[in-house]
């Protein structure tokens, strides 16, 4: 594959480029100069395979000639010894596609899996150490650290907005240890995200540690983030409808994946960005004018980004043509007052535990339903797992949360973090101070 970047079209860099380098100096953001368009009897032949399974065929497709089969295979079997299984809600017309079954319990598990996989496989052919930056609103930070702890050859910093992560988040992210530390930062996600930005852009600091970033700025997030909505198709072929995909949206870095798996010829009727109160998206899709904010606190604190970066490639997936956009993506937004009421009304009805970030999913699949002239199947993803935010929902739905061994283990560890001010300087001298 190659890439060009954003704020360049004629540039060009390959795949061990794009992943380890992360972010074109031009400040724009990588994307493949082309996707490999399948027909529909490719899905339809990988449809009911294991997401290791789908995720190889969509590789093979991707990387043939540059990445040998076996070697895919390793990559992506070690990636994903777990699955997104599609759970039926309303049959025949809404399901959630549960994305919570890896390590950390949130999404973020697949992207960040297979970039340590794909890392792995580059790096087992090369001696030099990799600085994994990461900015985290509360789920990718620990899918991070999980997925690269004492992995050989990287050292990962997280990156995190002070009191604006649940606690068992924050166990994930600062009790790790290894090759694993924590910055907690006196501000937003959007601050953490603007010092990560800036130091790939600081030579005086690239030319010392070679930095890379497992946020989505990074394409090899995305592209493993196609292959569950490629698995969910499969599951959902026998109910015979075209489907709609309605994505709890932040960094707009899960949408953009499924647009990526469309643009591959998967078949989706249209998509839907379900926002919490920071909306700027839902807005761009409504005005056409796109207005980043700062952003604001709510209780599905994953999606707190008042400037997505993803935003960019959401645009350049539709070829800058607004009208494009706009027809095949639909936004809606909800405060939290209507999310508490809607995890309520998700569980009176269907009996189902919903996170807030996973019940502003399903409530736009279900404001799209009303709005909607077509017999289609509705798929919102649920991205993390209710225990991530166990007090939370406990007290909304007034009902006792198991928590899976893995993260239940975390609560009585120790957390380790340096506080730091947002501001680059004293994150830099606190980041060189560790090395
Ligand atoms: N929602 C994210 C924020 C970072 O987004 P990313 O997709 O760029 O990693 C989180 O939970 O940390």
């Amino acid at each position: 594959m190659q890439f060009y970047s954003t704020n360049n079209n004629s540039s060009r860099v390959s795949t061990k480029q794009a992943l380890f380098h992360s972010m074109p100096v031009d400040k724009g953001l990588y994307m493949p100069v082309s996707i490999p368009y399948q027909d529909i009897s490719f899905f339809d032949k990988i449809a009911g395979g294991s997401l290791a399974d789908v995720g190889y065929e969509i590789c093979k497709a991707l990387f043939a000639g540059e990445i040998a089969d076996a070697d895919l295979q390793q990559i992506t079997h070690q990636a994903f010894p777990f699955e997104t299984p599609v759970v039926a809600l309303e049959d025949g017309a809404l399901g959630v596609l549960e994305l919570f079954h890896g390590p950390s319990l949130a999404f973020k598990d697949v992207g960040a899996r297979f970039m340590a996989s794909l890392m792995s496989y580059f790096s087992g052919k090369s001696d030099q150490e990799v600085h994994i930056l990461v900015a985290t609103s509360g789920d990718t930070g620990g899918a991070v650290a999980m997925g690269f702890h004492n992995v050989p050859g990287v050292r990962v910093s997280i990156l995190y907005p002070t009191g604006r992560v649940s606690d068992l988040q924050e166990k994930q992210l600062t009790t790790l240890g290894g090759n694993v530390q924590a910055f907690e930062v006196k501000g937003s996600f959007d601050d953490c995200q603007a010092l990560v930005k800036q130091a790939f852009l600081d030579t005086s600091l690239t030319n010392r540690i070679a930095l890379s970033s497992a946020n989505s700025i990074n394409i090899f997030r995305l592209i493993p983030q196609s292959f569950y909505y490629v698995s969910a198709y499969g599951q959902s072929k026998r109910v015979g409808k075209p489907i709609v995909f309605s994505t709890p949206s932040g960094n707009f870095g899960n949408l953009s994946a499924g647009i990526l798996a469309s643009k591959m010829g998967l078949p989706v009727h249209h998509f839907i960005a379900s926002t919490n109160l920071n909306h700027v998206v839902p807005d761009y899709l409504h005005t056409g004018t796109y207005a980043p904010k700062e952003s604001v606190a709510t209780i599905s604190n994953a999606m707190d980004v008042g400037s997505p970066s993803n935003f960019v490639r959401l645009t350049h997936l539709y070829g800058d043509q607004f009208d494009t956009v706009a027809e095949h993506v639909k936004g809606y937004y909800f405060d939290d007052p209507s999310t508490e009421a809607g995890m309520q009304q998700i569980y009176s009805q269907y009996g189902y535990v919903a996170c807030p970030h996973t019940a502003i999913g399903i409530m736009g699949a279900q404001q799209d339903k009303i709005r909607s002239t077509q017999d289609v199947y509705h798929i919102a993803l649920a991205t993390a797992h209710p225990s991530k935010f166990k007090p939370l929902v406990e007290q909304v739905l007034n009902i006792d949360v198991d928590v899976p061994e893995r993260l239940a283990v975390l609560a009585t560890r120790k957390k380790q973090s340096y506080l730091i001010d947002p501001d680059y300087g004293s994150f830099k001298e606190a980041l060189l101070a560790t090395i």
